[in-house]
Protein backbone atom coordinates (compact mmCIF):
# COMPACT_ATOMS: atom_id res chain seq x y z
CA UNK A 1 0.00 0.00 0.00
CA UNK A 2 1.48 3.53 -0.96
CA UNK A 3 -0.33 6.75 -0.11
CA UNK A 4 0.85 9.13 -2.87
CA UNK A 5 0.29 12.71 -3.21
CA UNK A 6 -2.03 13.90 -6.07
CA UNK A 7 -4.44 12.68 -8.38
CA UNK A 8 -3.30 12.15 -12.09
CA UNK A 9 -5.00 9.85 -14.58
CA UNK A 10 -2.62 6.86 -16.41
CA UNK A 11 -1.91 7.25 -19.82
CA UNK A 12 0.61 4.48 -21.55
CA UNK A 13 2.29 6.69 -24.48
CA UNK A 14 0.56 4.70 -27.63
CA UNK A 15 3.50 3.39 -30.52
CA UNK A 16 3.79 5.23 -33.71
CA UNK A 17 1.87 7.80 -34.68
CA UNK A 18 2.34 9.57 -37.49
CA UNK A 19 4.16 13.29 -36.51
CA UNK A 20 2.85 16.46 -37.49
CA UNK A 21 4.67 19.03 -39.34
CA UNK A 22 4.68 20.60 -35.90
CA UNK A 23 5.78 17.85 -33.60
CA UNK A 24 9.02 17.57 -31.73
CA UNK A 25 10.65 19.68 -29.17
CA UNK A 26 11.76 23.29 -30.55
CA UNK A 27 13.75 25.07 -28.58
CA UNK A 28 14.20 28.67 -29.95
CA UNK A 29 16.59 31.58 -28.91
CA UNK A 30 17.50 30.09 -25.53
CA UNK A 31 19.74 31.83 -23.45
CA UNK A 32 20.73 31.73 -19.92
CA UNK A 33 23.42 33.62 -18.30
CA UNK A 34 24.23 32.72 -14.12
CA UNK A 35 25.38 36.45 -12.76
CA UNK A 36 28.59 36.90 -14.99
CA UNK A 37 28.93 33.20 -16.66
CA UNK A 38 26.88 33.24 -19.72
CA UNK A 39 26.02 29.13 -20.08
CA UNK A 40 23.49 29.59 -23.18
CA UNK A 41 23.76 32.00 -26.05
CA UNK A 42 21.00 31.74 -28.66
CA UNK A 43 21.06 27.75 -28.55
CA UNK A 44 17.92 26.43 -31.28
CA UNK A 45 17.03 22.81 -31.33
CA UNK A 46 14.63 20.42 -32.71
CA UNK A 47 14.13 16.83 -31.82
CA UNK A 48 11.96 15.07 -33.99
CA UNK A 49 9.49 12.23 -32.66
CA UNK A 50 11.35 8.78 -33.43
CA UNK A 51 14.79 9.93 -33.46
CA UNK A 52 17.92 9.80 -31.51
CA UNK A 53 19.53 13.08 -30.50
CA UNK A 54 22.51 13.16 -28.83
CA UNK A 55 23.92 16.19 -27.32
CA UNK A 56 27.71 16.00 -26.64
CA UNK A 57 29.62 19.03 -24.75
CA UNK A 58 32.71 19.45 -22.56
CA UNK A 59 32.55 19.74 -18.99
CA UNK A 60 30.29 23.04 -17.98
CA UNK A 61 29.00 23.57 -21.89
CA UNK A 62 25.20 24.15 -20.44
CA UNK A 63 24.06 20.45 -21.80
CA UNK A 64 21.95 19.91 -18.19
CA UNK A 65 21.14 23.80 -17.82
CA UNK A 66 18.96 23.37 -21.32
CA UNK A 67 17.73 19.99 -19.95
CA UNK A 68 16.72 21.77 -17.06
CA UNK A 69 15.14 24.48 -19.29
CA UNK A 70 13.75 22.25 -21.29
CA UNK A 71 11.12 20.17 -18.72
CA UNK A 72 10.63 23.71 -17.27
CA UNK A 73 12.62 23.11 -13.97
CA UNK A 74 14.51 26.45 -14.83
CA UNK A 75 13.35 29.81 -16.36
CA UNK A 76 15.46 30.81 -19.79
CA UNK A 77 16.32 34.33 -19.78
CA UNK A 78 15.38 34.22 -23.79
CA UNK A 79 13.77 32.17 -26.14
CA UNK A 80 11.07 29.49 -26.45
CA UNK A 81 10.34 26.11 -25.85
CA UNK A 82 7.16 24.19 -27.20
CA UNK A 83 6.59 20.46 -26.99
CA UNK A 84 4.56 18.98 -30.17
CA UNK A 85 3.59 22.60 -30.43
CA UNK A 86 1.95 23.24 -27.25
CA UNK A 87 3.98 25.91 -24.48
CA UNK A 88 5.36 23.72 -21.66
CA UNK A 89 2.75 25.25 -19.80
CA UNK A 90 -0.02 24.40 -21.76
CA UNK A 91 0.51 20.42 -21.62
CA UNK A 92 4.16 20.08 -23.00
CA UNK A 93 5.87 19.57 -19.90
CA UNK A 94 3.72 16.30 -19.26
CA UNK A 95 5.27 15.54 -22.80
CA UNK A 96 9.08 14.98 -22.04
CA UNK A 97 10.81 13.18 -18.59
CA UNK A 98 14.35 13.59 -17.82
CA UNK A 99 15.86 10.23 -16.61
CA UNK A 100 18.40 11.09 -14.45
CA UNK A 101 21.66 8.81 -13.63
CA UNK A 102 20.66 9.20 -9.93
CA UNK A 103 17.76 7.53 -9.83
CA UNK A 104 14.31 8.81 -8.63
CA UNK A 105 13.11 5.78 -7.17
CA UNK A 106 12.21 4.74 -3.83
CA UNK A 107 14.34 1.70 -2.87
CA UNK A 108 12.24 0.21 -0.31
CA UNK A 109 9.35 0.33 -2.06
CA UNK A 110 8.27 -1.99 -5.16
CA UNK A 111 8.47 -0.92 -8.44
CA UNK A 112 4.75 -0.59 -9.16
CA UNK A 113 4.31 1.18 -6.10
CA UNK A 114 7.04 3.64 -7.41
CA UNK A 115 5.00 4.12 -10.51
CA UNK A 116 2.18 5.19 -8.26
CA UNK A 117 3.86 7.79 -6.09
CA UNK A 118 2.39 10.95 -6.56
CA UNK A 119 -0.55 10.10 -9.23
CA UNK A 120 -3.47 9.62 -6.70
CA UNK A 121 -4.56 11.45 -3.56
CA UNK A 122 -4.92 9.03 -0.33
CA UNK A 123 -4.43 5.25 -0.02
CA UNK A 124 -4.18 3.19 -2.95
CA UNK A 125 -5.80 0.04 -3.06
CA UNK A 126 -4.98 -3.78 -4.19
CA UNK A 127 -7.38 -3.36 -7.16
CA UNK A 128 -5.23 0.00 -8.48
CA UNK A 129 -1.93 -1.43 -7.43
CA UNK A 130 -3.14 -4.76 -9.60
CA UNK A 131 -4.12 -2.98 -12.61
CA UNK A 132 -0.38 -0.71 -12.32
CA UNK A 133 1.35 -3.93 -12.05
CA UNK A 134 -0.67 -4.79 -15.16
CA UNK A 135 -0.01 -2.36 -16.93
CA UNK A 136 3.43 -2.11 -16.45
CA UNK A 137 3.84 -6.17 -18.17
CA UNK A 138 2.15 -4.96 -21.08
CA UNK A 139 4.52 -1.60 -21.34
CA UNK A 140 7.86 -4.00 -20.51
CA UNK A 141 6.17 -6.35 -23.29
CA UNK A 142 5.57 -3.58 -25.60
CA UNK A 143 9.05 -2.15 -25.64
CA UNK A 144 11.19 -4.88 -24.86
CA UNK A 145 12.27 -3.47 -21.30
CA UNK A 146 12.28 -6.05 -18.97
CA UNK A 147 10.33 -5.19 -15.30
CA UNK A 148 8.97 -7.32 -12.75
CA UNK A 149 6.06 -4.90 -11.15
CA UNK A 150 6.36 -6.41 -8.03
CA UNK A 151 10.44 -6.49 -7.65
CA UNK A 152 11.36 -4.07 -4.23
CA UNK A 153 13.28 -1.58 -6.31
CA UNK A 154 16.73 -2.10 -3.76
CA UNK A 155 16.69 -5.64 -5.22
CA UNK A 156 17.13 -4.56 -8.67
CA UNK A 157 20.19 -4.16 -10.65
CA UNK A 158 21.53 -0.73 -11.64
CA UNK A 159 20.41 -1.45 -15.18
CA UNK A 160 16.88 -2.82 -14.10
CA UNK A 161 16.15 0.29 -11.93
CA UNK A 162 17.44 2.43 -15.46
CA UNK A 163 14.31 0.38 -17.06
CA UNK A 164 11.97 0.89 -14.30
CA UNK A 165 12.56 4.51 -15.15
CA UNK A 166 12.57 4.66 -18.38
CA UNK A 167 9.17 2.94 -18.27
CA UNK A 168 7.59 4.82 -15.51
CA UNK A 169 8.45 7.93 -17.73
CA UNK A 170 6.29 6.20 -20.86
CA UNK A 171 3.79 5.20 -18.38
CA UNK A 172 3.30 8.75 -17.43
CA UNK A 173 2.65 9.17 -21.12
CA UNK A 174 6.15 11.21 -22.01
CA UNK A 175 6.83 11.06 -25.71
CA UNK A 176 10.06 12.38 -25.61
CA UNK A 177 12.58 10.93 -23.05
CA UNK A 178 15.92 13.38 -22.14
CA UNK A 179 18.79 10.33 -21.05
CA UNK A 180 21.37 11.99 -18.69
CA UNK A 181 24.22 9.73 -19.23
CA UNK A 182 22.40 6.37 -18.77
CA UNK A 183 24.94 4.10 -19.43
CA UNK A 184 27.39 5.43 -16.60
CA UNK A 185 27.15 2.65 -14.01
CA UNK A 186 26.11 -0.53 -16.69
CA UNK A 187 28.30 -3.72 -17.35
CA UNK A 188 29.71 -3.72 -20.73
CA UNK A 189 26.88 -6.14 -22.27
CA UNK A 190 24.29 -4.06 -20.40
CA UNK A 191 25.66 -0.57 -22.29
CA UNK A 192 24.97 -2.38 -25.90
CA UNK A 193 21.44 -3.52 -24.92
CA UNK A 194 19.86 -0.24 -23.31
CA UNK A 195 21.62 1.39 -26.40
CA UNK A 196 19.38 -1.08 -28.46
CA UNK A 197 16.72 -1.08 -26.54
CA UNK A 198 16.58 2.87 -26.79
CA UNK A 199 16.99 3.18 -30.59
CA UNK A 200 14.03 0.86 -30.42
CA UNK A 201 11.89 3.45 -28.39
CA UNK A 202 12.39 5.87 -31.12
CA UNK A 203 11.93 3.46 -34.53
CA UNK A 204 8.80 1.75 -33.07
CA UNK A 205 7.40 3.47 -30.49
CA UNK A 206 8.43 7.17 -31.89
CA UNK A 207 9.79 8.39 -28.73
CA UNK A 208 12.33 11.66 -29.32
CA UNK A 209 15.14 10.70 -27.58
CA UNK A 210 18.01 13.16 -26.14
CA UNK A 211 21.25 10.96 -25.16
CA UNK A 212 23.71 13.01 -23.29
CA UNK A 213 26.85 11.08 -23.32
CA UNK A 214 30.56 11.49 -22.59
CA UNK A 215 31.08 8.30 -24.61
CA UNK A 216 31.17 9.08 -28.27
CA UNK A 217 31.12 5.43 -29.68
CA UNK A 218 27.74 5.50 -27.73
CA UNK A 219 26.69 8.56 -29.87
CA UNK A 220 27.38 6.63 -33.22
CA UNK A 221 25.79 3.29 -32.08
CA UNK A 222 22.48 4.34 -31.14
CA UNK A 223 21.60 8.53 -32.40
CA UNK A 224 20.57 9.85 -35.87
CA UNK A 225 21.62 13.08 -34.76
CA UNK A 226 24.46 14.77 -32.95
CA UNK A 227 24.79 18.52 -31.70
CA UNK A 228 27.67 20.30 -30.06
CA UNK A 229 27.51 22.79 -27.74
CA UNK A 230 30.58 24.52 -26.61
CA UNK A 231 30.93 27.94 -25.33
CA UNK A 232 27.12 28.40 -24.90
CA UNK A 233 26.47 28.20 -28.59
CA UNK A 234 25.02 24.85 -30.68
CA UNK A 235 28.70 25.16 -32.99
CA UNK A 236 27.88 21.64 -34.38
CA UNK A 237 25.03 19.80 -35.63
CA UNK A 238 25.28 16.78 -38.15
CA UNK A 239 23.46 13.23 -38.94
CA UNK A 240 25.53 10.72 -37.58
CA UNK A 241 26.27 9.11 -40.05
CA UNK A 242 28.56 11.60 -41.39
CA UNK A 243 31.03 11.98 -38.13
CA UNK A 244 33.85 9.93 -36.83
CA UNK A 245 34.51 10.37 -32.74
CA UNK A 246 37.85 12.03 -33.85
CA UNK A 247 35.81 14.59 -35.61
CA UNK A 248 33.16 14.66 -32.42
CA UNK A 249 35.94 14.99 -30.17
CA UNK A 250 37.43 17.75 -32.21
CA UNK A 251 34.31 19.77 -32.30
CA UNK A 252 33.71 18.94 -28.27
CA UNK A 253 37.23 20.60 -27.05
CA UNK A 254 38.45 22.34 -29.72
CA UNK A 255 41.56 20.19 -30.29
CA UNK A 256 42.81 16.40 -31.14
CA UNK A 257 42.32 14.21 -27.83
CA UNK A 258 44.19 10.88 -27.81
CA UNK A 259 42.36 8.21 -25.56
CA UNK A 260 45.39 5.43 -26.25
CA UNK A 261 46.97 2.61 -23.96
CA UNK A 262 48.77 4.24 -21.37
CA UNK A 263 50.20 1.45 -19.47
CA UNK A 264 53.57 0.94 -17.38
CA UNK A 265 56.76 1.85 -19.68
CA UNK A 266 58.81 -0.56 -17.60
CA UNK A 267 57.55 -3.55 -15.47
CA UNK A 268 56.25 -2.24 -12.18
CA UNK A 269 58.84 -2.61 -9.54
CA UNK A 270 56.56 -5.59 -7.79
CA UNK A 271 57.16 -4.25 -4.24
CA UNK A 272 54.28 -4.41 -1.55
CA UNK A 273 52.91 -1.05 -1.43
CA UNK A 274 49.34 -1.26 -0.87
CA UNK A 275 48.27 -5.02 0.15
CA UNK A 276 44.62 -6.36 1.42
CA UNK A 277 44.66 -9.68 3.01
CA UNK A 278 41.26 -11.25 3.57
CA UNK A 279 39.94 -8.58 3.55
CA UNK A 280 35.86 -8.93 4.35
CA UNK A 281 32.73 -6.83 4.75
CA UNK A 282 29.47 -8.33 6.10
CA UNK A 283 27.44 -9.07 3.02
CA UNK A 284 29.34 -7.03 0.96
CA UNK A 285 32.75 -7.87 0.41
CA UNK A 286 34.31 -11.51 0.36
CA UNK A 287 38.28 -12.26 1.67
CA UNK A 288 39.59 -9.95 -0.83
CA UNK A 289 43.17 -10.45 -1.10
CA UNK A 290 45.21 -8.53 -3.51
CA UNK A 291 48.46 -6.65 -3.87
CA UNK A 292 49.84 -3.32 -5.62
CA UNK A 293 53.28 -2.39 -6.22
CA UNK A 294 55.03 0.77 -6.30
CA UNK A 295 54.87 2.53 -9.59
CA UNK A 296 51.93 -0.06 -10.57
CA UNK A 297 48.23 0.72 -11.69
CA UNK A 298 46.23 -2.48 -10.96
CA UNK A 299 42.21 -1.71 -11.88
CA UNK A 300 39.26 -3.47 -9.94
CA UNK A 301 37.27 -3.36 -12.61
CA UNK A 302 32.89 -4.73 -11.52
CA UNK A 303 29.94 -3.10 -11.94
CA UNK A 304 28.55 -1.02 -9.24
CA UNK A 305 26.66 -2.69 -6.40
CA UNK A 306 29.62 -5.99 -6.65
CA UNK A 307 31.29 -4.14 -3.23
CA UNK A 308 33.42 -1.96 -5.17
CA UNK A 309 32.00 1.04 -2.40
CA UNK A 310 32.64 -1.58 0.29
CA UNK A 311 36.06 -1.48 -1.05
CA UNK A 312 36.56 1.90 -1.16
CA UNK A 313 34.79 2.32 2.47
CA UNK A 314 37.59 0.24 3.61
CA UNK A 315 40.36 1.79 2.43
CA UNK A 316 38.76 5.11 3.72
CA UNK A 317 38.49 3.92 7.15
CA UNK A 318 34.97 4.37 6.60
CA UNK A 319 33.21 0.51 6.51
CA UNK A 320 31.51 -0.54 8.70
CA UNK A 321 32.30 -3.93 10.62
CA UNK A 322 35.37 -4.93 8.59
CA UNK A 323 37.83 -7.46 8.46
CA UNK A 324 41.19 -8.87 7.38
CA UNK A 325 44.37 -6.72 6.96
CA UNK A 326 45.43 -3.85 4.91
CA UNK A 327 49.16 -3.06 4.74
CA UNK A 328 51.03 0.00 3.09
CA UNK A 329 54.66 -0.40 2.88
CA UNK A 330 54.62 -3.86 4.91
CA UNK A 331 53.07 -2.05 7.65
CA UNK A 332 49.25 -2.84 8.94
CA UNK A 333 47.56 0.01 9.05
CA UNK A 334 43.78 0.17 11.20
CA UNK A 335 41.50 0.39 8.69
CA UNK A 336 38.87 1.51 11.46
CA UNK A 337 40.31 4.67 10.88
CA UNK A 338 40.61 7.23 8.21
CA UNK A 339 43.25 9.27 9.82
CA UNK A 340 45.48 6.35 10.28
CA UNK A 341 45.17 5.63 6.52
CA UNK A 342 45.50 9.21 5.32
CA UNK A 343 48.81 9.32 7.26
CA UNK A 344 50.07 6.46 6.18
CA UNK A 345 50.13 8.11 2.85
CA UNK A 346 46.98 6.64 1.52
CA UNK A 347 45.07 9.22 -0.54
CA UNK A 348 41.53 8.88 -2.28
CA UNK A 349 39.16 9.99 -4.74
CA UNK A 350 35.59 8.66 -4.00
CA UNK A 351 33.40 7.41 -6.45
CA UNK A 352 30.37 9.69 -5.15
CA UNK A 353 31.72 12.84 -5.60
CA UNK A 354 29.01 14.91 -3.76
CA UNK A 355 28.39 13.08 -0.77
CA UNK A 356 32.37 11.94 0.16
CA UNK A 357 34.14 14.26 -1.91
CA UNK A 358 32.89 17.77 -1.24
CA UNK A 359 30.35 20.03 0.76
CA UNK A 360 28.38 21.75 -2.03
CA UNK A 361 27.30 24.74 0.76
CA UNK A 362 31.18 25.60 0.73
CA UNK A 363 33.64 27.44 -2.04
CA UNK A 364 36.15 25.64 -3.54
CA UNK A 365 39.05 26.96 -2.07
CA UNK A 366 37.40 25.76 1.40
CA UNK A 367 36.69 22.07 -0.17
CA UNK A 368 40.48 22.42 -1.28
CA UNK A 369 41.61 22.81 2.03
CA UNK A 370 39.97 20.35 4.03
CA UNK A 371 42.49 17.88 4.33
CA UNK A 372 45.30 19.86 4.87
CA UNK A 373 44.17 22.72 7.24
CA UNK A 374 45.70 21.64 10.16
CA UNK A 375 49.65 21.51 8.66
CA UNK A 376 51.54 24.36 6.98
CA UNK A 377 51.60 26.01 4.76
CA UNK A 378 47.46 26.80 5.57
CA UNK A 379 48.07 26.75 9.35
CA UNK A 380 49.84 29.25 10.89
CA UNK A 381 51.28 29.14 14.26
CA UNK A 382 49.05 29.42 17.01
CA UNK A 383 46.82 27.19 14.66
CA UNK A 384 45.19 29.83 12.64
CA UNK A 385 44.67 29.71 9.09
CA UNK A 386 46.09 31.59 6.61
CA UNK A 387 43.42 33.08 3.95
CA UNK A 388 46.07 33.69 1.56
CA UNK A 389 47.71 30.30 1.53
CA UNK A 390 44.40 28.44 1.14
CA UNK A 391 43.57 31.15 -2.05
CA UNK A 392 46.83 30.36 -3.43
CA UNK A 393 46.31 26.84 -3.26
CA UNK A 394 42.74 26.48 -4.92
CA UNK A 395 44.10 29.18 -7.55
CA UNK A 396 47.19 26.86 -7.90
CA UNK A 397 44.92 23.49 -8.14
CA UNK A 398 42.03 25.51 -10.04
CA UNK A 399 44.56 26.69 -12.89
CA UNK A 400 46.41 23.09 -13.42
CA UNK A 401 42.58 21.49 -13.56
CA UNK A 402 41.10 24.62 -15.54
CA UNK A 403 38.66 24.17 -13.33
CA UNK A 404 35.66 26.66 -14.60
CA UNK A 405 34.72 28.83 -11.53
CA UNK A 406 34.46 32.52 -11.59
CA UNK A 407 36.89 32.54 -8.10
CA UNK A 408 37.96 30.30 -5.62
CA UNK A 409 35.23 31.04 -3.53
CA UNK A 410 32.85 29.89 -5.64
CA UNK A 411 30.58 27.33 -4.25
CA UNK A 412 30.93 24.25 -4.85
CA UNK A 413 27.42 23.21 -5.73
CA UNK A 414 27.04 25.59 -8.22
CA UNK A 415 29.93 23.63 -10.56
CA UNK A 416 28.93 21.62 -13.44
CA UNK A 417 29.56 17.76 -11.89
CA UNK A 418 32.82 17.59 -14.48
CA UNK A 419 33.90 20.23 -12.96
CA UNK A 420 32.87 19.31 -9.02
CA UNK A 421 34.96 16.29 -9.82
CA UNK A 422 37.76 17.90 -11.09
CA UNK A 423 38.50 19.94 -7.32
CA UNK A 424 37.96 16.56 -6.22
CA UNK A 425 40.89 14.96 -8.20
CA UNK A 426 43.13 18.39 -7.81
CA UNK A 427 42.98 18.05 -3.78
CA UNK A 428 43.77 14.72 -3.78
CA UNK A 429 46.60 14.30 -5.86
CA UNK A 430 47.84 17.76 -5.02
CA UNK A 431 49.34 15.79 -2.34
CA UNK A 432 51.06 13.36 -4.26
CA UNK A 433 50.20 10.77 -2.09
CA UNK A 434 52.12 6.79 -2.20
CA UNK A 435 48.84 5.02 -2.47
CA UNK A 436 46.23 6.35 -5.13
CA UNK A 437 42.74 4.87 -4.62
CA UNK A 438 40.64 6.45 -7.69
CA UNK A 439 37.20 5.32 -7.77
CA UNK A 440 35.92 5.96 -10.86
CA UNK A 441 37.74 8.91 -11.32
CA UNK A 442 36.54 10.20 -15.24
CA UNK A 443 32.38 9.23 -14.86
CA UNK A 444 31.03 12.40 -16.63
CA UNK A 445 34.02 13.77 -17.09
CA UNK A 446 34.24 15.09 -21.06
CA UNK A 447 36.90 13.87 -23.51
CA UNK A 448 39.21 16.13 -22.95
CA UNK A 449 39.31 15.80 -18.94
CA UNK A 450 39.68 12.16 -19.23
CA UNK A 451 42.42 12.21 -21.32
CA UNK A 452 44.39 14.97 -18.42
CA UNK A 453 43.07 12.49 -15.58
CA UNK A 454 44.40 9.29 -17.33
CA UNK A 455 47.79 11.38 -18.29
CA UNK A 456 47.91 12.67 -14.42
CA UNK A 457 47.50 9.20 -12.88
CA UNK A 458 50.13 7.60 -15.25
CA UNK A 459 52.62 10.34 -14.07
CA UNK A 460 51.79 9.64 -10.33
CA UNK A 461 52.40 6.19 -11.41
CA UNK A 462 56.06 6.66 -13.09
CA UNK A 463 57.01 8.67 -10.02
CA UNK A 464 56.40 5.63 -8.34
CA UNK A 465 52.67 5.68 -6.70
CA UNK A 466 50.91 2.15 -5.58
CA UNK A 467 47.40 3.23 -7.54
CA UNK A 468 43.98 1.11 -7.05
CA UNK A 469 41.98 2.01 -9.81
CA UNK A 470 38.45 1.33 -8.97
CA UNK A 471 36.24 1.28 -12.15
CA UNK A 472 33.61 -0.11 -14.18
CA UNK A 473 34.53 1.61 -17.60
CA UNK A 474 36.60 -1.05 -19.94
CA UNK A 475 37.89 1.39 -22.13
CA UNK A 476 39.76 3.36 -18.35
CA UNK A 477 40.97 -0.05 -17.11
CA UNK A 478 42.14 -1.26 -20.55
CA UNK A 479 43.96 1.49 -20.97
CA UNK A 480 45.42 2.07 -17.87
CA UNK A 481 46.13 -1.02 -16.06
CA UNK A 482 48.62 -2.99 -15.36
CA UNK A 483 46.90 -5.89 -13.88
CA UNK A 484 42.89 -6.01 -13.38
CA UNK A 485 41.08 -8.07 -11.21
CA UNK A 486 37.47 -8.41 -11.31
CA UNK A 487 34.86 -7.92 -8.70
CA UNK A 488 31.55 -9.86 -9.07
CA UNK A 489 28.98 -9.66 -5.77
CA UNK A 490 31.74 -8.91 -3.53
CA UNK A 491 34.21 -11.59 -4.30
CA UNK A 492 37.32 -10.81 -7.05
CA UNK A 493 36.39 -13.59 -9.59
CA UNK A 494 38.96 -13.22 -11.89
CA UNK A 495 42.04 -11.99 -12.70
CA UNK A 496 44.20 -10.50 -15.50
CA UNK A 497 47.86 -10.57 -15.44
CA UNK A 498 49.15 -8.73 -18.39
CA UNK A 499 47.77 -6.35 -20.87
CA UNK A 500 46.65 -6.17 -23.64
CA UNK A 501 43.49 -7.20 -21.83
CA UNK A 502 40.53 -9.48 -23.63
CA UNK A 503 37.82 -7.05 -23.38
CA UNK A 504 35.15 -9.87 -23.91
CA UNK A 505 36.37 -12.24 -21.32
CA UNK A 506 36.81 -8.85 -19.05
CA UNK A 507 33.52 -7.94 -19.85
CA UNK A 508 31.42 -11.26 -19.00
CA UNK A 509 33.27 -11.50 -15.70
CA UNK A 510 32.00 -7.97 -14.71
CA UNK A 511 29.01 -9.21 -15.92
CA UNK A 512 29.13 -12.80 -14.03
CA UNK A 513 28.65 -14.64 -16.65
CA UNK A 514 31.82 -16.32 -16.02
CA UNK A 515 33.87 -17.41 -12.61
CA UNK A 516 37.64 -17.86 -13.06
CA UNK A 517 38.89 -18.86 -9.46
CA UNK A 518 40.97 -16.34 -8.49
N1 LIG B 1 22.54 27.07 -10.02
C1 LIG B 1 23.64 27.56 -10.57
N2 LIG B 1 24.24 28.68 -10.09
C2 LIG B 1 25.37 29.16 -10.67
N3 LIG B 1 25.97 28.63 -11.75
C3 LIG B 1 25.42 27.53 -12.27
C4 LIG B 1 24.23 26.93 -11.72
N4 LIG B 1 23.91 25.84 -12.47
C5 LIG B 1 24.86 25.76 -13.43
N5 LIG B 1 25.75 26.76 -13.32
C6 LIG B 1 26.92 27.00 -14.20
O1 LIG B 1 26.50 26.82 -15.55
C7 LIG B 1 27.57 26.24 -16.31
C8 LIG B 1 27.03 25.06 -17.10
O2 LIG B 1 26.73 24.00 -16.19
P1 LIG B 1 25.97 22.66 -16.65
O3 LIG B 1 25.75 21.85 -15.42
O4 LIG B 1 24.79 23.01 -17.48
O5 LIG B 1 27.09 22.00 -17.58
P2 LIG B 1 27.13 20.55 -18.26
O6 LIG B 1 27.38 20.75 -19.72
O7 LIG B 1 25.91 19.77 -17.89
O8 LIG B 1 28.45 19.95 -17.61
P3 LIG B 1 28.87 18.46 -17.11
O9 LIG B 1 29.22 17.67 -18.33
O10 LIG B 1 30.10 18.75 -16.31
O11 LIG B 1 27.74 17.89 -16.29
C9 LIG B 1 28.69 25.90 -15.35
O12 LIG B 1 29.68 26.91 -15.44
C10 LIG B 1 28.01 25.95 -13.99
O13 LIG B 1 28.92 26.35 -12.99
Amino acid sequence: MVTPASTSRITIAPATELPGADDGVVMQGIARSFGDNIVLRDVSLHIRPGEVYALLGENGAGKSTLMRILTGLLPPDAGTVTVDDRSLDAGGRDRIAMVHQHFMLVPSMTVAENFLLGRSRGVVGRGRLRRTCDEISTLAAETGLACNPAARVDTLSVGEQQRVEILRALHLGARYLLLDEPTANLAPAEVHSLLAQIRDLAVERGVGIVLITHHLEEVLEAADRVGVLRGGRLVAEKPVAEVTTAELARDMVGRDVGLGIRRAASEPSGGRMLELVGVSVPGKLDEVTLRVGAGQLVAVAGVEGNGQSALEDVLSGLAADPSGAVRIADKEVDISSPRSLRDAGVGIVPSDRYTRGLVKSLGIDTNLAVDSYTTPPLARRGGRLSRNAIRDRAERIIAALSVKASSPRTLAGTLSGGHAQRVVLGRVLDGAPDVLVVAQPTRGLDVGATEFVWDTLVEHRARGAAILLISSDLDEICSLADRVVVLYRGRIVAEFDKGPFDREALGSAMGGFQEVAA
